[in-house]
């Protein structure tokens, strides 16, 4: 017996189209629905990593009468250039792909970053369908409508809102992420307990070692769980006018560090650093209790993410931090957390007390 389909809904709201995301399995017969009657053409973006499944879905779709461009980029953090979109942009001129016409991104979050990002500039905005294969993806990056590239300066410094029509998170496809990725994607899980529903910690404590895999017994809730966190807050404020930086939680150190080794960690594992950086910042501001604050270190270290990073780098990252996408003129912003599931704004906190935050980070 096939298991039952979630159907969140995202948007609808203050003017944006409503659209769902389904998680389950064998989500892939929802895909001709999504793409509709007036596409002819379907481009297929998908990582290297994925190439047998950009193969299965290209004949798929074949065989249902579409078009189908085939766009393999490269895995992870190397297909979020300009140079990549660019490759992008010439596959779909190539193919005459007109404003009727779909892109389905397949992969991580860097694949639906991407994929989006060219169905936003292309023609000033085409439907584009999420298909996210990794943990994070499905939590957190195909969910939203943040699209976006990185550029040397900077963690997706270049990048549009431009929604998805529909997202599938077919669970079978977390079968086949080795264990860093399917970890690194806990990391947003975390936040979105800590920012929203600790409901979340509460799961992944009950046995962080079964949390660390797909066959643990609440994946499924987890992946539910962190969605409905994530579309509760875009669903009010897609353009991130306000509530929408509270998803920012841990990010502003965590981009930093990913820009600081050029890319090459990988996102939740920035993120997990980050998020202890603004736990030891809120406690030090006055804002956070020891207990929540003491909860980031054992649950992040339990599920095998970093808390450290290197102690001497601290200028640089400061530096990186002042570019920020909260950041307004010299002001400084974080998200720290009033208490558990309280997330709030720091503004322009005193350097001492930042430096003291990443005495506890730094190593
Ligand atoms: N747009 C947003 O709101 C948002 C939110 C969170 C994160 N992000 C972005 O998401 C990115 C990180 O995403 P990620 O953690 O999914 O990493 P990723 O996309 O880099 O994927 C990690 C690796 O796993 C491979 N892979 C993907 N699915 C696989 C599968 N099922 N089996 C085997 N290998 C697979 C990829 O090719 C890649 O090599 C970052 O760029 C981050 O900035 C965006
Ligand atoms: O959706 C959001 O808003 C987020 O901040 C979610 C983050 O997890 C995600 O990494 C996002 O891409 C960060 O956005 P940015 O605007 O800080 O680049
Ligand atoms: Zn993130």
């Amino acid at each position: 017996m096939s298991e039952a389909v979630t159907r969140i809904q995202v948007g609808g709201t203050a003017g944006t189209d409503p659209y769902e995301v389904l998680v389950g399995r064998q989500l892939l017969g929802e895909l001709g629905g999504l793409i509709g009657e007036k596409a002819q053409r379907v481009a297929i973006v998908h990582p290297e990593a994925l190439a047998e499944t950009g193969d299965a879905l290209r004949a798929d779709l074949a065989e249902q009468g579409y078009e189908v461009v085939a766009v393999q980029v490269p895995n992870a953090e190397e297909a979020k250039t300009a140079e990549v979109a660019a490759y992008c942009w010439k596959a779909l001129g190539q193919s005459g792909f007109t404003r009727t016409d779909v892109i389905v991104g397949v992969g991580g979050g860097a694949t639906t970053d991407l994929a989006g990002f060219v169905a936003a500039t292309w023609l000033r905005g085409v439907r584009w369908i999420a298909i996210p294969t990794t943990v994070l993806a499905m939590v957190d990056a195909a969910v939203g409508g943040k699209t976006g590239i990185n550029t040397a300066e900077g963690k997706n410094l270049v990048g549009a809102f431009h929604p998805p029509a529909g997202v599938l998170c077919d669970l079978a496809a977390l079968d086949s992420l080795p264990v860093n990725d399917y970890v690194s994607g806990l990391a947003e899980v975390i936040k979105a307990g800590f920012i929203a529903d600790p409901v979340i910690l509460d799961l992944i404590e009950s046995d962080t070692e079964a949390a660390r895999t797909p066959a643990g017994p609440h994946t499924a809730e987890l992946i539910e769980r962190s969605i409905r966190v994530k579309a509760d807050v875009v669903s009010s404020d897609l353009k991130e006018s306000g509530l929408r930086e509270i998803l920012n939680y841990g990010h502003t150190l965590g981009h930093a560090i990913e820009k600081n080794e050029r890319y090459k960690w990988r996102h939740g594992a920035a993120v997990s650093v980050g998020m202890h950086f603004a736990a030891e910042l809120g406690r030090l501001a006055g804002r956070l209790d020891d207990a929540t604050a003491d909860r980031h270190r054992t649950i992040l270290e339990a599920v095998g993410l970093p808390l450290h990073y290197r102690y001497d780098q601290w200028p640089k990252l400061l530096e990186t931090m002042k570019v920020d996408k909260k950041s307004r003129g010299n002001l400084l912003r974080f998200i720290v957390l009033d208490g558990l599931a309280k997330p709030t704004v720091l503004e322009g906190p005193d350097p001492a007390v930042l430096l003291a935050a990443y005495g506890e980070v730094g190593q």
